[in-house]
């Protein structure tokens, strides 16, 4: 039986979109779309002149990728040049942007936050990267121009979310609060394929995934976490997975069972992890596949944010083993 289509699947189960009059539709179908063009420039990376620094630096000071850039174009000019949406923000953009229809109007109703191109620094080295992509309803009224409250809404008020990873197959996984789909690329006829309906993330793993190399600035719950993975009383170690690309990493521990931790360290009060367009959207996706997410002490969905660019300390994936790192970092003042 042939799979599904991300088409088809978008068209059947457009009535369970809380607000289904095709606006949804249509924004997913431009995803797909700039998720291609993206897809084509990462696939040939090594041999076109896209590798390497773009010679300049983002909001946050990190130097841009030329495939930062790319991506980043690429998905503001097809979201703003199909009308759905009415304002997007960015990883790359220091303000949001406020979309006008070419009619002059504000009536489209979606707002988008995105970080064009997740894991960038493994783009020069041929490790999987992605997009992560989060949706919401404009709170402002509609035919004025956006306004910062519509980005600063929390996570749980997302109509949808997603990312693509561009590995070993291309992947376009999202959902629109009824449960995680997964659609995988056939490169060679450019169309999305259903090939993992209804993830479920499970309750328990064996991997986590974390930056080792900040154990030294860590605090004293996450070292005895690290500890306790490493020398399980009478079970086997949990296995180390890293790789760099919090798309490809909390993926593999969606499909396998697994959690993911960016902590703060000493130096980085917050983490690093950015709370509008890498956490919220991941852990919506963790969330409605049956795992959790957490700063360490509260969801992430409820945090209130207050800066389009603020980082929170990050926790996600199996719930049991987010709820382990909880209770080691409660009372070591973590
Ligand atoms: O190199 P570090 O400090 O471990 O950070 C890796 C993390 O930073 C990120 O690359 C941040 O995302 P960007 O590449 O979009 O800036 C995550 O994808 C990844 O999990
Ligand atoms: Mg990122
Ligand atoms: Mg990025």
């Amino acid at each position: 039986m042939r799979k599904q289509t991300l088409g088809e699947f978008i068209i059947e189960n457009q009535k369970q979109f809380r607000y289904a009059e095709g606006e949804l539709s249509r924004l997913v179908n431009a995803i797909r779309l700039a998720a291609k063009v993206v897809n084509h420039k990462v696939n040939k990376a090594g041999i076109t002149d896209i590798i390497g620094e773009s010679g300049d630096l983002n909001i946050q000071g990190e130097e841009q990728k030329k495939l930062d850039v790319f991506a980043n174009e690429t998905f503001i000019k097809t979201l703003s040049n199909r009308e759905i949406i009415c304002g997007i923000a960015s990883e790359e953009e220091e303000d949001f942007i406020s979309v006008e229809s070419k009619t002059g109007q504000y009536q489209n109703k979606y707002v988008v936050l995105i970080d064009p191109l997740d894991g960038s620094s493994n783009i020069d080295v041929n490790v999987s990267v992605g997009t992560i992509f989060s949706i919401y309803k404009r709170l402002t009224p509609s035919g004025t121009p956006v306004k910062l409250e519509d980005f600063l809404q929390k996570g749980r008020n997302q109509v949808a979310a997603g990312y693509i990873v561009y590995g070993t197959s291309t992947m376009l996984v999202y959902s629109t609060g009824n449960g995680v789909n997964g659609f995988t690329l056939n490169p060679a006829i450019g169309t999305f394929y259903l090939s993992h309906p209804n993830i479920s993330l499970p309750k328990e793993g064996n991997i986590y995934s974390i930056n080792e190399g900040n154990y030294n600035h860590f605090s004293d719950g996450i070292k005895r976490y690290i500890k306790y993975c490493q020398k399980r009383e009478g079970n086997r170690p949990h296995t180390s997975r890293y790789i760099g690309s919090l798309v490809s990493d909390f993926h593999r521990n969606m499909i396998k069972g697994g959690v993911y931790l960016y902590p703060k360290t000493q130096k980085n009060e917050n983490g690093k992890l950015r709370l509008l367009y890498e956490c919220n959207p991941i852990a919506f996706l963790a969330e409605q596949a049956g795992g959790k997410a957490s700063d360490g002490k509260q969801r992430i969905l409820d945090i209130n944010p207050t800066q389009l660019h603020q980082r929170v300390p990050f926790f996600c994936g199996s719930k049991d083993m987010v709820e382990t790192i909880e209770r080691f970092m409660e009372g070591s003042g973590a």
